[in-house]
């Protein structure tokens, strides 16, 4: 259960002095208190990592490429600064790989471990590659229910071994904003480099760049010389379908329909589209524009037996309903568009309502619900 009792705020620029005040929350008697006192109850936040770029070591302090994961979670929450006035921490290493590695069973192991830490932290930090973190946090947002518990996933764009790496930096702030009381109800976040951004939408934009993740409905916060700052009060995506993972509790997997992606182009095939139907459940392509394939394409899609998602290869925007290809008739409509969601997000989403066994009615009205449920 969150921590009723206590409200961290952190006014001091040096974060090793560690100097937070704490304000107690109870009715009047907000008291503040220096860190040398001793707090009763500080927050509880779980810490499970799974690997990426914040736990790899290159071969020098200038090589920002070509480096591999090695760290465990434990040695990187030695290189962080003192956290013991703002929570206390439990840790658990879940796996250890690149985010391009994550699959099935790897999510699973993410999924399980959030699931069973709501029950008994305030608050809860993912460490994750950067690659794929998009996909897990959109996975988390659309299969987890977390209430009040913040969920906060961080990564790296620079291995722990390279000048100014951004690891330690990220993960320090990810465990302050999961204890910050102000991070309550606001669902999957994602920290880094400095902004705190909802895991939903959050996509990688860049692949370099340490401000590698910015979309346009992302950014709520900032974090700056130990304070945080929300634009908004909570908030979660009103848009986001909940599914409830049926997965027996001793199970070591989970096993999600295949749904594969598709990059249109020009002389985009439609025999491509046909014969890759032929080996999975589903597809979701990355049209040109806001929805735009060839005519060829249009019709082939409308003749296959399994769901089709339009999405888009531009990072922006949406594929607005209206660019769907017209129905045929006496067909079951099995073409949708994705809305604001990406390819690799869209794939998740049509996966989990695969798994969920739902008809071609009801895939159309949760895609329907991305644009905010019309
Ligand atoms: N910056 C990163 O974390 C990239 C890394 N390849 C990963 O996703 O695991």
């Amino acid at each position: 259960m969150p921590n009723e009792n206590m409200e961290i705020n952190t006014i001091c620029a040096d974060a090793e002095a560690s100097q937070f005040t704490l304000h107690s929350c109870k009715g009047d008697e907000q008291k503040t208190l220096k860190e040398n006192v001793k707090p009763n109850k500080l927050p509880k936040i779980k810490i499970l990592g799974t690997g990426g770029t914040i736990a790899s070591k290159g071969a020098s302090s200038s090589h920002t490429a070509g480096y591999h994961v090695d760290l465990t979670i434990q040695e990187l929450l030695e290189a962080i600064p003192n956290i013991s006035g703002i929570c206390d921490i439990e840790y658990e290493q879940l796996c250890n790989l690149d985010s391009k590695e994550i699959g099935q069973e790897a999510l699973y192991k993410i999924y399980r471990g959030v699931s069973d830490a709501l029950q008994r932290f305030d608050g809860i930090v993912i460490t994750h590659g950067t690659d794929t973190l998009s996909e897990t946090t959109f996975f988390i947002e659309s299969c987890i229910d977390s209430g009040e518990v913040p969920i906060v996933f961080v990564g790296s764009m620079r291995p722990s071994t390279s000048v100014s790496a951004d690891g330690p930096m990220n993960l320090y702030q990810a465990i302050c904003i999961a204890a910050n009381k102000q991070s309550r109800g606001r669902g999957v976040l994602v920290s880094l480099n400095d902004q705190i951004s909802a895991g939903y939408y959050i996509t990688k934009k860049n692949a370099n760049s340490l401000d590698s993740f910015n979309v346009r409905q992302g950014y709520l916060g900032n974090f700056v010389n130990n304070e945080i700052h929300y634009y908004y009060p909570p908030v979660k995506p009103f848009v986001c379908h909940k599914f409830k993972l049926k997965v027996p509790a001793d199970a070591k997997t989970m096993s999600l329909p295949n749904v594969y992606i598709l990059y249109a182009h020009q002389s985009f095939s439609a025999d491509l589209v046909e014969a890759v139907s032929k080996s999975c459940d589903g597809i979701v392509i990355a049209t040109m524009g806001a929805g735009s394939l060839p005519d060829e394409v249009n019709a082939r899609c409308l003749t296959l037996d399994i769901p089709v998602v339009y999405s888009k290869r531009s990072v922006d925007g949406m594929v607005p309903t209206a660019n769907l290809p017209t129905a045929l008739p006496n067909k079951n409509y099995n073409v949708f568009a994705s809305g604001y969601l990406n390819p690799e997000k869209s794939r998740i989403l049509l996966q989990l309502c695969l798994y969920e066994n739902y008809s071609l009615e009801q895939i159309g009205e949760i895609f329907r619900g991305v644009y905010g449920g019309q």
